[in-house]
């Protein structure tokens, strides 16, 4: 199996918060992982240091066998990153920021087939701040393939959205993941972590407290069975 991102020993201090505390991990190409753990786990910050936004204070990160620290430009051409709410590109309509976006980088996938594979047609003249939050998403997540990445980053991708349109998001992410990309994302819904994800990692006050796959980890449950919700709650909760 071919190993696409290693993350080794990273630690990120905010003043006296130690927000990842030593965070092990490699992740695999074409896997979808998940990341969930509580409110202020650390979830954000270690993403964060994998994409390259933020440097930990020790510990290193390799990407396609690049290492951030000194190709740190070179891996953001060829991974694709989409973050929490944004007021970035509020301003601008839904073309503008694809234009926008797709001028920052080298390689460049076909923005019509990305319009079209996310239904954006319709909104393309529409400023980002005015759609409905699945719209929103929608767009960050075409921002995000606008440089046809091998590794996509999605921080929280479908909080807030209803039933449909997570659903309608996990469709387009499947889609990209048939394709062979590999997509990292943080999410607090454990339905959607259990049904989607390859394998999850589980972060508890900044350090990784579990990363398998979900039916591994439910079968490490105490009585051997039950639910993500359950793993969630063994895992990620409590002192
Ligand atoms: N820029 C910052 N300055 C100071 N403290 C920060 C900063 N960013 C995060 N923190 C703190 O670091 C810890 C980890 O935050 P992080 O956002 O990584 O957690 P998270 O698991 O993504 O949380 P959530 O699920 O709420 O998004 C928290 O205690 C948070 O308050």
């Amino acid at each position: 199996m071919n190993t696409v991102i290693e993350v080794e020993h990273i630690v990120k201090n905010y003043g006296s918060v130690k927000a990842v505390d030593g965070i092990s991990l490699s992740v695999n190409k074409g896997e979808i992982l998940g990341i969930i753990g509580a409110n202020g786990a650390g979830k954000s910050t270690t993403l964060e240091m994998m994409m390259g936004l933020r440097k930990p204070d020790s510990g290193s990160v390799t990407v396609l066998g690049l290492d951030m620290k000194h190709s740190a430009d070179e891996i953001k051409q060829k991974i694709g990153i989409q973050l929490q709410q944004t007021s970035l590109y509020d301003r601008i309509k839904v073309k503008e920021a694809l234009t926008l976006f797709s001028s920052y980088y080298d390689k460049k996938r076909d923005q019509k087939e990305i319009i079209q594979t996310l239904g954006l047609e319709p909104y393309l003249n529409k400023y980002v701040k005015n759609l409905s939050g699945g719209w929103q998403q929608r767009t960050s997540l075409a921002l995000a393939l606008v440089n046809d990445p091998d590794i996509i980053f999605l921080d929280e991708p479908t909080t807030g959205l209803d039933p449909q349109a997570r659903l309608e998001l996990w469709n387009c992410l499947n889609k990209y993941r048939s394709e062979g990309k590999t997509l990292i994302l943080s999410t607090h819904y454990m339905d959607e972590a259990q049904r989607h994800c390859d394998r999850i990692a589980i972060i508890k006050k900044g350090k990784l407290v579990a990363c398998d796959v979900p039916k591994n980890l439910i079968r490490s449950l105490n009585d051997g069975e039950g639910s993500m919700e359950d793993v969630y709650l063994q895992f990620a909760v409590g002192s």
